[in-house]
């Protein structure tokens, strides 16, 4: 480890403490060192290769994740039924295949009339989903309800609460007269076509209702099964596979003997499709570099995200076997804290690979910053709006380095969570969003982006994706 190495590593412990500060309970062991482990202990010198010398800003990292995205051949817009559609992205303009409504329809219970009252009142009345019904003509009226076809020639539809039908069976208007209105003391005023929807009001057949590069969200799927759809054009989404490395991973029970929960596979699927992916596997590949060359030599996923044995340790295999693989590092280390060894590399022609750091908050991190951006754009998703919020405490940063910080929203103020070290999830899991922290740290008030986390504010059981 170089001496600049150290220098690095020190400030970054020094950060989750000064951030943990009031957070700790009494007697607890100091956070960052009590979720490490023998096998992060174990690491050989770091090489330049994923630490800070020579990484992306964090700025360019993104664009560039975008840009990789870009660079390749798109996938073929698919068909997809409604029930199917939901978050997925719409590929072409959602265009009428009808007028809505398709027929003059009543907006109330009550009479559809024909000319000036009283009207002698039909005998069979309209419900909705009936045939065409009778002309009426002046001087009648018929029984309608709500989203019923209205007879031709009627003028209005007067509601059940404003009229009343005395004992001949003749229907009179009781609409509630204005002071100014000059039928005051006469016929009650019945406008031409009140409460009447005139076919094609909201739509004609070919109108473009929604743009391509729509969310199809529930209300999009509501629109377009009005409007005549069965099926919709959508980009569909990446395949992603996910890759746990490491020998040191549990998947049951508790934590025992040096060995750890793996936190990233429960995490990540979840996480990946709220970012537009379907998750085609999940493969646990421990430490073994052949596994992961073959792993990554027979996926056919759009973006491989692995996990763990991105720095240069003994048995880091990441940057070795993307060697042997041929592979193109796009980004090589990012000036971010955490997750600064997350990596970015061109894989196959349509395939990327997001390397993602081990210690689980600098894996949410390298996921925000990579595979967020090229996951998006293969999705055919718009970048979200810049979305900033002033400070509520101070929030010590990096000398040099960008930080993302779990955060918590209330009342327009973004609230640092404590227990943000790059091996704790605590902070996170009760956020709403991450702060992005310039060089330097931000100052109570000061205005600083956050990062949207999928969730946060639909809920996840309504989560689109
Ligand atoms: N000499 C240096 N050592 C390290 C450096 C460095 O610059 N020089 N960087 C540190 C930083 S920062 C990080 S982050 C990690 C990145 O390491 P890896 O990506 O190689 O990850 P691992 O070593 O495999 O694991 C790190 C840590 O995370 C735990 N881990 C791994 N996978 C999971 C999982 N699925 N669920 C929960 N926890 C996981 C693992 O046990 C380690 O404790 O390297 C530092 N070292
Ligand atoms: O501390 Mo490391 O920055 O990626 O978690």
């Amino acid at each position: 480890m170089t001496r600049r190495d150290a220098e690095e590593l020190d400030v970054e412990e020094a950060l989750a403490v000064a951030n943990d500060r009031g957070g700790r309970p009494p007697g607890a062991p100091h956070p960052s060192r009590a979720s490490s482990t023998p096998r992060s202990a174990e690491k050989g010198p770091a090489s330049a290769k994923g630490t800070h010398h020579g990484a992306t800003p964090w700025p360019e990292a993104r664009a560039l994740a975008d840009r990789a995205a870009r660079s390749i051949r798109r996938p073929t817009p698919v068909s997809v039924t409604l029930d199917d559609a939901l978050g997925l992205v719409l590929a072409a303009p959602l265009t009428a295949l009808t007028d809505l409504p398709s027929f003059d329809s009543s907006a109330m219970d009550g009479w559809a009339v024909a000319g000036p009252g009283p009207w002698q009142v039909r005998r069979n009345g309209v419900l909705a989903g009936h045939a065409q019904p009778e002309p009426l003509t002046d001087g009648e009226a018929v029984r309608i309800a709500t989203g019923a076809r209205v007879p031709p020639g009627a003028t209005a539809v007067l509601r059940s609460e404003h009229g009343r039908t005395d004992e001949k069976g003749r229907l009179h208007a009781t609409l509630p007269q204005a002071p100014d209105s000059a039928h005051a003391g006469g016929t009650p005023m019945l406008g031409h076509g009140q409460d009447i929807r005139p076919r094609g009001q909201e739509c004609r057949s070919g109108d473009q209702l929604l743009p391509l590069g729509t969310l199809v969200t529930p209300a999009v799927l509501g629109l377009a099964a009005a409007a005549g759809y069965d099926t919709v054009t959508v980009h569909p989404r990446p395949r992603a596979e996910v890759l746990v490395l490491g020998d040191e991973l549990l998947t049951e029970g508790r934590p025992r003997d040096g060995l750890i929960r793996d936190a990233l596979g429960p995490m990540l699927p979840p996480w990946l499709r709220a970012l537009g992916a379907e998750v085609t596997a999940v493969r646990r590949i421990g430490d073994d570099a052949d596994a992961l060359y073959t792993a990554l030599k027979n996926s056919s996923a759009d973006l491989i995200v692995t996990t763990g044995g991105t720095a240069a340790g003994p048995v880091d295999h990441v940057h070795p076997t993307l060697r042997r693989l041929g592979a193109e590092l796009l980004v090589d280390g990012v000036q971010v804290r955490p997750g600064h060894p997350m990596l970015l590399a061109h894989t196959g022609e349509t395939q990327h690979l997001v390397g993602l750091p081990g210690n689980p908050l600098a894996a949410v991190s390298g996921l925000l910053t990579l595979a967020e951006p090229l996951l998006r754009t293969l999705a055919g998703r718009a970048a979200p709006e810049p979305f900033a919020l002033p400070l509520q405490d101070a929030v010590h940063g990096h000398p040099h380095d960008t930080r993302l910080i779990p955060v918590a929203l209330r009342a327009d103020r973004a609230v640092p969570l404590h227990y943000n070290g790059p091996a704790m999830l605590r902070g996170i899991a009760a956020a709403d969003a991450l702060a992005v922290v310039p060089p330097g740290g931000g100052r109570p008030g000061q205005e600083l982006e956050l990062l949207d986390l999928p969730w946060a504010a639909a809920g996840i059981q309504v989560c689109f994706t």
